[in-house]
């Protein structure tokens, strides 16, 4: 799996990437009143202008992702020094308050994420096959403390077997998170003109007083 995102990056093959940030960001993240220096994991970050906006909004972020073109390009878009340093084998990128892990999400452990206090998904889990979806719902959750918050767009599409991306319906996301996180929908777009429907939720990891 991992070579064919490799390949799709050195091929420019990323019509997933926004040249813009994800309009949900400025109409939900507030609502989930997030502590400003909440530190933030974006799983599967690809070389997301989302990060910058969190990072603005005055968050750490903490980016996954395992091809390094994405990385170096999204280092690029700013003339802010990088730092590079390896750690519990990723290689890390730091510009500004931004990290970049390169690397498998799925090798990411609790001891490095220690400081994560929020999520922002954004075609991240839409992006894996059916059983490496349940393995990131379970992952995310071993990562994020009780009472933390996330949000998370996905995307349903006609074409069920086909992807990335990936057709995710709102009962999988309710099967997939419901054990360890309150999942909320936020809001469900309508059908663009390849009737793919993207929808917003809010999830909240479920703890011992949550
Ligand atoms: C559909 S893209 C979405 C990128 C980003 N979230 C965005 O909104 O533009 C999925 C990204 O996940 C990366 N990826 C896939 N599997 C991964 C894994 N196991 N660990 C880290 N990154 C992964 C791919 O290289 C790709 O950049």
């Amino acid at each position: 799996m991992s070579t064919s995102w490799r390949q799709r990056w050195q091929e420019g093959r990323i019509g997933f990437h926004l040249q813009h940030t994800h309009p949900a960001l400025a109409k939900h993240w507030s609502d989930l009143a997030i502590a400003p220096d909440t530190k933030v994991l974006v799983p599967l970050c690809g070389k997301s202008l989302d990060m910058r906006w969190l990072a603005e909004a005055g968050h750490p972020v903490l980016g996954v992702e395992l091809a390094p073109e994405a990385i170096e390009q999204f280092l690029t878009q700013s003339k802010v020094s990088v730092s590079r340093y390896t750690q519990a084998g990723f290689d890390i990128s730091r510009q500004g308050s931004v990290e970049l892990w390169c690397g498998d999400f799925f090798h990411l452990h609790i001891q490095e994420a220690a400081e994560i206090g929020a999520f922002y998904d954004r075609a991240s889990l839409i992006a894996l096959p059916p059983a490496t979806r349940e393995r990131y719902a379970f992952h995310l959750a071993q990562l994020i403390p009780p009472g933390a918050k996330g949000l998370l767009v996905s995307l349903a599409h006609p074409d069920h077997g086909a992807g990335p991306p990936y057709s995710v319906l709102g009962t999988e996301i309710h099967q997939l998170f419901t054990a360890n996180f309150r999942v909320t929908l936020l809001e469900e777009g309508s059908p663009d003109e390849r009737g793919r429907t993207e929808s917003v939720w809010s999830l909240t990891r479920r703890g011992p007083l949550v």
